[in-house]
């Protein structure tokens, strides 16, 4: 069920009026579902529910505390790349022992964060990240648990930028290094070695790669077996797409039944990184109309929201639906939906036939996700406020920054 929904021509936000909203709260502005973020949580962990596993959602995905607090009241575990969202689920009230820590470029501080808080693995990148780790953990009297993340070379056929399971791509241990790093973690006296761990690329739509790597990573298990190396769990990462537009990507049962069954009657522990198919969709992304314009050959509707908001669509020309808060009678025309920032790549979608005036407010859809996680203050635009609504009630979740925020920290010179 969605709860983004036209009653009487009025976006609904679960019980909430968005332009209500957005009036109260002003534009650009982040509205999530708190119904919608716990539905997409269970549907994962109900899919695995017979089978020892963890569902640790990807925070970088939506990291606002209020939306990693909705996730661990439900017991969620946590896949964090720095120790910024490792600080961020603390504070939110998620269980360290439940954190996965993944990442290319993990930092002798973060070890050191992440040691001291237990938490559950490092899904480790490399071998040199290896040998730092063993280091780290001696010297704090501690034994870390890892997990080496291995790069099945598998096409996830996504976008490129997004794509992360290719040997042309900086993440993970290439296949034909595995055992020997694997050995090596093994006889490290400050590692203990749990797991095996890929991710493949994100925004996946066909199930086939997901098991092809599955079967790749399966065979390694055996052969490290046969080494003497036990593996107790299993990551399959995150990556699971969604629907922006007319994809079909497999819902999380059917995704996961497919994972158990190619397992077999191993008793591996399955760990899941969803990030994207918990928020996406749990999320608009709200933005009013200040002009329209146009020449012969293009109309224009100039927004409050920019690429510093929402850059997915700039960066990987990603489509996201827009549509309008308040629907209204009248001839569509077709638009691009363009910020107000600088840069020619600044837009939020291109060819869209809508029926507009100023001071109309416009939703993008399916912005939960890589939407204010990656936003920044491009052409000197404070970040726009997030609100999580539950039934009828809507909260305040981060306020709009102030324009005196902006400058916070600098120095003029003395
Ligand atoms: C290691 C890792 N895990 C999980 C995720 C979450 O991916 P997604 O949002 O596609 O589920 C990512 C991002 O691609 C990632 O790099
Ligand atoms: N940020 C990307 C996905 C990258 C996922 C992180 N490895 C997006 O918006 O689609």
């Amino acid at each position: 069920m969605d709860h983004f929904l036209y009653k009487n021509g009025e976006l609904l936000a679960e019980n909430c009026q968005v332009a209500e909203l957005a009036r109260t709260y002003g534009t650009p502005l982040y509205i999530y579902s708190r119904a919608t973020l716990e539905r997409h949580w269970h549907a994962f962990d109900r899919a695995v529910a017979n089978h020892p596993h963890l569902i640790c959602y990807a925070v970088k995905a939506n990291s606002n505390l209020a939306v990693l607090n909705v996730l661990a009241r439900l017991g969620s575990g946590f896949d964090i790349v720095s120790g910024g969202e490792l600080s961020r689920v603390i504070e939110a009230g998620g269980d360290p022992k439940k954190v996965v820590f993944s990442g290319v470029g993990k930092t002798v501080d973060e070890m050191e964060m992440a040691l001291n808080l237990g938490i559950h693995c490092f899904n480790v990148e490399s071998a040199a990240e290896l040998e730092q780790l063993n280091l780290v953990a001696l010297r704090l009297g501690k034994i870390a648990p890892v997990s080496l993340r291995i790069n099945p070379d598998v096409d996830a056929g996504t976008h490129p930028y997004i794509s992360t399971g290719l040997k042309e791509n900086k993440f993970g241990i290439a296949m034909e290094d595995a055992e020997s790093i694997f050995t090596r973690a093994h006889e490290l006296p400050g590692l203990q070695v749990k797991g095996v761990d890929c991710h493949i690329g994100s925004q996946l739509t066909e199930i086939k790669p997901f098991l092809d790597a599955m079967d790749r990573m399966l065979a390694l298990i055996d052969r490290l077996a046969e080494l003497g190396i036990i593996i107790e769990h299993f990551d399959v990462g995150g990556g699971l797409g969604v629907t922006y537009d007319d994809e079909t990507p497999p819902q999380p049962d059917a995704y996961a039944s497919a994972l158990l069954e190619r397992l077999g009657d191993r008793k591996l522990k399955l760990i899941f990184e969803p990030g994207r198919a918990i928020a996406a969709n749990a999320g608009i992304f709200v933005t009013q109309v200040l002009y329209l314009k146009g020449n012969s050959d293009k109309h224009f509707a100039l927004v409050d929201g920019a690429m510093n908001d929402l850059i997915r669509p700039s960066l990987y020309s990603a489509w996201q639906k827009i549509i309008p808060v308040v629907q209204r009678q009248g001839e569509n025309l077709n638009y691009d939906i363009v910020g107000p920032v600088c840069e020619t790549g600044d837009f939020l979608g291109k060819d869209r036939e809508l029926c507009l005036e100023s001071g109309d407010y416009l939703a993008v859809r399916s912005s939960g996700a890589y939407g204010f996680t990656m936003s920044s203050n491009y052409n000197s635009r404070p970040r726009s406020a997030e609100v999580m609504v539950d039934g009828e009630q809507a909260h305040l979740i981060r306020k709009r920054e102030t324009l005196s925020q902006l400058w916070q920290g600098e120095q003029l010179l003395p």
